[in-house]
């Protein structure tokens, strides 16, 4: 390990899969480092980095924090960070390189859908090289999703379709995405253990075991974490200089490739869409949601609604068919007060997402 060297953390895991809350916490325990953060999002709007803000506004209530959030987020373009490394990725880090002298770690958010493997080999770049090196690549597993066999059962379509036509060229399924994001894991990280019920903790340990190397570690945490300054800390000083052995990483995009196959990446069969309405019926919007969550193929919700009378705004979080709300902070005097949530999935009519979401829109007289 270089000691001069700018460490950044990778932390990649599918959608919903904790990666924002772990950032969230290492921005509010970890002070004492100026830490600069890129997050890659998928959907069209970039809600992450916008709760990442309001943590740091949240945690700056008179100590002189030297955590410098405000400036120190990059929001790269929409999509995956996997295939925009050249165009969006390397542009960021020579920001950053030529700012070293004011940062201490920098943190990688990569959109759910991402394969670790091609950023990381990023740092491989002269330019980049020089200056920083991956102090680990964190994969965050959702504990209750795998135990729920989501993953699973994605691939057992397949498996289920190639036996019925050998040529079948398929989609890359849940299952090869959880695969490849767990081959480049230097520690895996198995969130929400507090929704596990006894016994899937095995499962989900025994799945995670096949796919890792032994000296590979797997953490089980939840939402605690976030007030755990020593682990927190811990994460950050894992010096594992991912770039020096990623090339020999072996996964199934990769493979599909040398087969010549035609092969998309995992989210080349995802949609995304925003959908934008005033204020609204907090219960309403909540009932309606869960209605197309039941009935939709959505994997992922989340973003903001503005209340009526409420002076702050609602964080609106889903994963699979589960939803969290709560509030994060003041609306701004220079923002509207407008409700927006992104919404990721297969096959998505935004039109019908929207006519159903609208109903719980507060009619204004204008
Ligand atoms: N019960 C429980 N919920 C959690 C835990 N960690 C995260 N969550 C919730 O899971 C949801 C998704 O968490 P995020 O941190 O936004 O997940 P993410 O991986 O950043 O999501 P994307 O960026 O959209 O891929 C949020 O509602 C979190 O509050 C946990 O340990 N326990």
């Amino acid at each position: 390990m270089n000691l001069n060297k700018i460490p950044a953390t990778v932390v990649t895991g599918f959608l919903g899969s904790g990666k924002t809350t772990l950032l969230a916490g290492m921005l509010r325990q970890v002070t004492g480092k100026r830490i600069a953060v890129i997050i890659n999002e998928f959907g069209e709007q970039d809600i992450d980095s916008s709760l990442l803000r309001g943590c740091a506004l949240d945690c700056d209530d008179g100590d002189d924090s030297p955590v410098e959030v405000e400036d120190g987020i990059y929001e790269l373009a929409n999509g995956c960070i996997c295939c925009t490394v050249e165009e969006e990725f390397l542009p960021v880090m020579k920001q950053l390189v030529a700012r070293r002298d004011d940062i201490d770690h920098i943190l990688i958010e990569t959109s759910g859908l991402a394969l670790p493997k091609p950023l990381v080999q990023a740092f491989n770049w002269p330019e980049v090289r020089q200056h920083c090196t991956v102090d680990a690549i964190i994969t965050v597993v959702d504990g209750p999703a795998v135990a729920a066999g989501r993953y699973a059962s994605d691939i057992d379509k397949v498996e289920a379709q190639r036996r019925a036509d050998d040529s079948l060229d398929h989609d890359p399924s849940l299952r090869e995405l959880l695969d490849d994001q767990l081959s480049a894991a230097d520690l895996v990280l198995v969130t929400k253990t507090d929704l596990l019920a006894p016994g899937d903790r095995e499962r989900v340990e025994a799945l995670v075991r096949a796919r890792v190397p032994a000296s590979v570690k797997t953490l089980f945490i939840d939402q605690s974490l976030a007030g755990d300054k020593a682990q927190l800390e811990a994460l950050m000083g894992i010096g594992a200089a991912s770039e020096s052995h990623i090339d020999a990483i072996d996964n199934h995009h990769d493979r599909h490739h040398a087969e010549g196959a035609h092969h998309d990446h995992a989210h080349d069969n995802f949609d995304s869409c925003v959908i934008r309405l005033g204020e609204v019926d907090g219960e309403a919007l909540t009932a309606r949601l869960q209605a197309l969550l039941q009935r939709h193929e959505i994997y992922r919700a989340k973003g903001f609604a503005a209340l009526p009378g409420k002076p702050m705004r609602r964080v609106i979080q889903a994963v699979g068919e589960r939803q969290e709300g709560y509030f994060d902070r003041l609306w701004r005097a220079d923002e509207a007060r407008q409700t927006q949530l992104v919404i990721i999935g297969k096959g998505l009519d935004s039109a019908a997402l929207h006519a159903a979401l609208a109903d719980a829109e507060i009619a204004t007289a204008r």
